[in-house]
């Protein structure tokens, strides 16, 4: 019998899921479509007779107005929101804003899949002179994370992110679970397979093969000591949510124009 229900679910669709641009740790916000897939999600939770009692999402925009947008539908937006920069997206370094296509054309469509679903290659690391660099490096929201700015990553592999996410998963998160509370956790792509390989004991090759669509509730049920007692369930119309991972697999694919 499972003893504590989980929720992972990545953001709706941002602005640049749409151009097909590594996004990362640029703050753009959710899409017209990414805030009707927040909703619906909110929705299909709230059909499911699903309660929260906690939410933890990352400081980027799209992860808290996903859990905003599904909150407001299920009528819990008293529920606490816990935000930290250690569920944010995996930083993705120089690659920031450049079209996964377009790379794939340039670098081959094995290296593009290697930068973005590998578990321990690292993209180059981001420099002064990324158009993004200032951008991120001089918002306010990163003056006041767990660690100082300067030690705050530059690029990022998976690992890294399970490095980073764990401590947060292990002293924050998993005591309230523990304590009996049901908690969604709005984050990111990469975020949530950093957590869904560690909680789920998934392989560094095997990890290569996950992709999670955006917008999809993920459901794991645990036992007392947060062990998977099922294999995950993403929630919905299967047929629509495999064509979503589809969709999310296809952008690396070498495509003149970059969509
Ligand atoms: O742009 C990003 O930061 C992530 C997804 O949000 O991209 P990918 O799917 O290529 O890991």
């Amino acid at each position: 019998m499972p003893e504590h229900r989980l929720f992972l679910l990545r953001h709706g669709e941002g602005a640049w899921n749409k151009e097909n641009r590594f996004c990362s740790w640029v703050d753009q916000k959710l899409s017209e479509d990414g805030v009707k897939e927040a909703q619906e999600c909110g929705r299909l939770l709230k059909e499911m007779g699903c309660q929260f009692d906690m939410v933890f999402t990352s400081i980027l925009s799209r992860s808290v107005q996903t859990a905003w947008q599904v909150l407001e539908v299920m009528g819990l937006e008293w529920v606490p929101v816990v935000k930290s920069w250690r569920l944010n997206e995996r930083h993705y370094g120089a690659l920031i804003g450049l079209n996964r296509a377009e790379m794939a054309l340039n670098h081959g469509e094995e290296r593009v899949k290697l930068w973005r679903r590998s578990y321990d290659v690292t993209p180059p690391p981001i420099d002064e002179s990324h158009p993004f660099f200032t951008e991120i490096y001089n918002d306010r929201r990163y003056n006041s994370c767990d660690i100082p700015k300067e030690n705050l990553p530059r690029a990022e592999s998976l690992k890294d992110v399970l490095d980073r996410l764990l401590p947060y998963w292990d002293n924050i998160i998993a005591p309230e679970i523990k304590r009996g509370k049901t908690v969604l956790l709005s984050a990111h792509g990469n975020s949530c397979r950093a957590l869904l390989k560690h909680l789920e004991g998934i392989s560094d090759s095997d990890i290569a093969g996950v992709t999670l669509p955006t917008g999809v509730p993920i459901l794991l049920e645990l036992d007392g000591d947060l062990r998977p007692v099922k294999p995950r369930q993403l929630l919905g119309d299967q047929a629509k949510i495999q064509a979503a991972i589809k969709k999310v697999e296809d952008q690396g694919k070498a495509k003149p124009g970059g969509k």
